[in-house]
């Protein structure tokens, strides 16, 4: 069986990056999206296992002195990882493999993974990324203000991902997601 490809969905808090996520393997049969683990607190509805696998800090150590992830770095004033064992199974299994992940975490997928796809989801503004992440109601204003400053550090690298995807309008741009996704798979998929 051949090995599937490994796919890196980085951009702003609050550009859309789990609700096109959440579209793209409802569209995408093969695909398969890692679950990473944090060291941040469950938001309401939230599931250790599904949304993250939540950790302790002395967890979290665990995992890096085990070489137990495949990248991770601190974002706000939190840890978060791929665990590795996980997507190589899923890669060996020939699936679409799907990361949610930040910039820094992105660039050290690219070091270790060169083939990987590397896609960056923009908000059409700064003005809608805020209203998008005040929407959400999930932040605190502290919060809020470190992620907007945030965005305009990952913003400032978007030009060096494979492509760059605009979330405006949803359907479209969950469209030119799986487009994009299938087509890198299909030249694996024989
Ligand atoms: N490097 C890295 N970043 C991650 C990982 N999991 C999530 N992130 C990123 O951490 C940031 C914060 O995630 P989160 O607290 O869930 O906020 P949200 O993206 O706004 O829902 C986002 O940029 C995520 O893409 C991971 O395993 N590794
Ligand atoms: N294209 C879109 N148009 C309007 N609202 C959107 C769109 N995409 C996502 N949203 C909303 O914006 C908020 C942030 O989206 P989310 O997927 O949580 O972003 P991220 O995972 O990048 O932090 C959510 O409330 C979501 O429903």
């Amino acid at each position: 069986m051949r090995r599937g490809n490994l796919f890196v969905i980085s951009g702003p808090s609050g550009a859309g990056k789990g609700t096109l996520v959440a579209r793209l393997v409802q569209a995408v049969p093969d695909a398969w999206v890692s679950v990473s683990a944090t060291t941040r607190s469950p938001r309401a509805g939230e599931v250790d296992g599904v949304h993250y696998q939540f950790k302790t800090k002395e967890q979290f150590q665990q995992l890096i002195d085990s070489d137990g992830l495949l990248e991770w770095a601190v974002y706000g004033s939190n840890h978060y990882g791929t665990p590795k064992a996980s997507v190589q199974e899923h890669m060996a299994a020939g699936q679409q493999v799907i990361l949610e992940i930040d910039v820094q975490g992105a660039f050290q997928i690219r070091e270790k993974v060169p083939e990987a796809h590397l896609i960056f989801i923009e908000p059409p503004s700064m003005k809608v990324l805020e209203q998008r992440l005040r929407g959400r109601d999930t932040e605190t204003e502290e919060v809020i203000q470190q992620r907007l400053a945030a965005a305009r550090v990952e913003l400032s690298r978007k030009m060096e991902y494979d492509i760059q995807l605009v979330n405006d309008n949803l359907d479209e741009a969950v469209s030119q997601l799986v487009s994009y996704v299938n087509e890198q798979a299909e030249k694996t998929r024989g």
